[in-house]
């Protein structure tokens, strides 16, 4: 292993310290920030990482108010607790777990959101404003990947950012957040319908894996000294997180983002940054 490690564990526990004193200064002019989190059906991981959510709100003082809905759950039993978390005023911002059950029409549900409450930075309103350069919640896991490398010193601007992949949390916004002029990357997307991917990847700075699929990024393919962070989650047989980066890529990387331990704890942490700066928007 050559490459150094974009630790998100650590960073995420210092991005948690900071915000437990913007937290205690809220409460000092009389405003609780609150956490609200709709949980729909039984999937293991999903209860893993909204438990893991509510964790750190306990951590940084934020109160939390936690809402679940069986797997059989209908559009309109769902809709009617996201009309309730819209209403409750101990609920500053909330999200809702994804994915949910097939069946449940997940853009209907996010638009129903109230976009003020939007934590994730994944209402409608909340990407058009980020597509207008319009200040507000920013989806999580990107700018949780911006955060990783400011915080280690990994040149964004100018760099040649790929993005593998084009899901709704990290892949279609990734590119978005990278291209503010604050970022100013130069943004390929790819994705599994890319013709030669490993002729775009060669020429990446920084590579950003969330295409969902074991190993697609090889160490053939990345330029040495480039970032590599690994955003992927497969499970193996044991239930073991496989990423999308083979273990060789290390031997060629400057930096690797590792996973577990990589992006996921900063998703984790730029949730909580979202509610307190929300709340601090409303306290003005
Ligand atoms: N409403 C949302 N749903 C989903 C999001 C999201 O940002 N908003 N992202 C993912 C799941 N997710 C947060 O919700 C998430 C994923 C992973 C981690 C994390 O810390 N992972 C650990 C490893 C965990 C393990 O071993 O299983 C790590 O990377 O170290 C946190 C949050 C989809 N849904």
């Amino acid at each position: 292993m050559t490459a150094q490690i974009l630790d998100g564990k650590a960073t995420a526990a210092a991005i948690k310290s900071e915000l437990t004193t913007r937290v205690e200064a809220l409460k000092a002019k009389g405003v609780q920030p609150g956490l609200g989190t709709l949980l729909v059906g039984d999937d293991p991981g999903s209860r893993w990482y909204v438990n893991g959510k509510h964790r750190d709100c306990a951590q940084v003082g934020i109160a939390s108010i936690q809402r679940e809905l069986p797997a059989t759950a209908t559009q309109e039993e769902i809709e009617a607790v996201v009309r309730e978390l819209n209403e409750d005023p101990a609920c500053t911002g909330y999200i809702v777990q994804l994915p949910l059950p097939k069946g449940i029409d997940a853009n209907r549900v996010l638009e129903l959101m109230d976009p003020a409450k939007d934590a994730d930075g994944l209402h409608p309103m909340s990407l058009g404003r980020l597509v207008l350069g319009i200040e507000g919640p920013l989806p999580c896991t990107p700018y949780g990947i911006v955060q990783l490398l400011r915080r280690h010193e990994v040149e964004i601007k100018g760099a040649h950012v790929v993005v593998v992949g084009r899901g709704i949390t990290i892949g279609r916004p990734m590119p978005l957040v990278l291209t503010r002029k604050s970022e100013n990357a130069t943004v390929t997307q790819c994705h599994t319908g890319t013709r030669d991917l490993s002729s775009h990847l060669k020429q990446a700075d920084i590579i950003v894996a969330a295409a969902g699929v074991p190993h697609i990024i090889k160490p053939e393919d990345v330029k040495p000294g480039a970032a590599v962070l690994d955003v992927g989650v497969s499970r193996d047989e044991a239930g073991k997180i496989v990423g999308d980066v083979h273990p060789g890529v290390a031997e060629v990387a400057g930096w690797v983002a590792p996973n577990p331990g990589g992006v996921g704890p900063m998703t984790r942490a730029q949730l909580l940054v979202n509610v307190v700066e929300a709340a601090e928007r409303a306290a003005g």
